[in-house]
Order: structure tokens, then sequence, then C-alpha cells
């Protein structure tokens, strides 16, 4: 099953910067633990906005919602889920 996911962060000012970098170093490793296992397809930076677009291919939405609470940034993040189907016209999927 193929979701785009966004994400927009929010993290707060007052937040310690050291905890801050611990947050994006595990937040990092974690995407990228998930896009060698290729269950995190592709990700993409919205342009001047502290945002990203996320492909997710995840056998279920118990599973994702799994995945994106298990995110480092999660508290900090709003998240917009669309589950996404095949289109009649696509000449690939
Ligand atoms: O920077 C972001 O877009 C938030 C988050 C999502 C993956 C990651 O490494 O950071």
């Amino acid at each position: 099953m193929l979701f785009l996911v966004r994400m927009d962060v929010r993290i707060p000012h007052d937040l310690p910067a050291v905890q801050v970098q611990d947050i994006k170093a595990r937040e990092k490793a974690y995407s990228q633990a998930l896009q060698h296992d290729g269950r995190w397809q592709s990700i993409w930076r919205v342009v001047g906005e502290y945002a990203n677009y996320s492909i997710f291919n995840v056998s279920s939405n118990d599973e994702l919602h799994q995945l994106l609470q298990g995110l480092p940034l999660f508290d900090y993040m709003d998240i917009h889920v669309t589950p996404l189907a095949c289109h009649p016209s696509a000449i690939a999927s």
C-alpha cells in the first residue's frame, strides 16, 4: 500500500539546542533505516519550508501509523497522510 505523507516540522524555539541536535540525528538514522528496507520509498524537501513529502510503501494503515509514531520528531511535526490508489491512465505504477 502506498501513502503520500506530508510532514511539517515545528520544533519549539525554547527546546535546548543539544536536545534538538539529538532528536534530528535520531530522526535521520530512523528515516535512513526505513529507506534502506524499502518502506520509506522517497523523501523530498518542500522548497522554502521545513517540511517534506514522502512516499511510504507498507502493508497496512496500522504499520504506517506505527512507523510514524516511532519518528523521533513525531511530537514536533504535523503529519498529513494521503492513501494512494492506482490511476487508470497511468502507464507505469
Ligand atoms: O527534515 C524533515 O523533513 C523531518 C524529518 C523527516 C525525515 C528526517 O530525516 O527528518
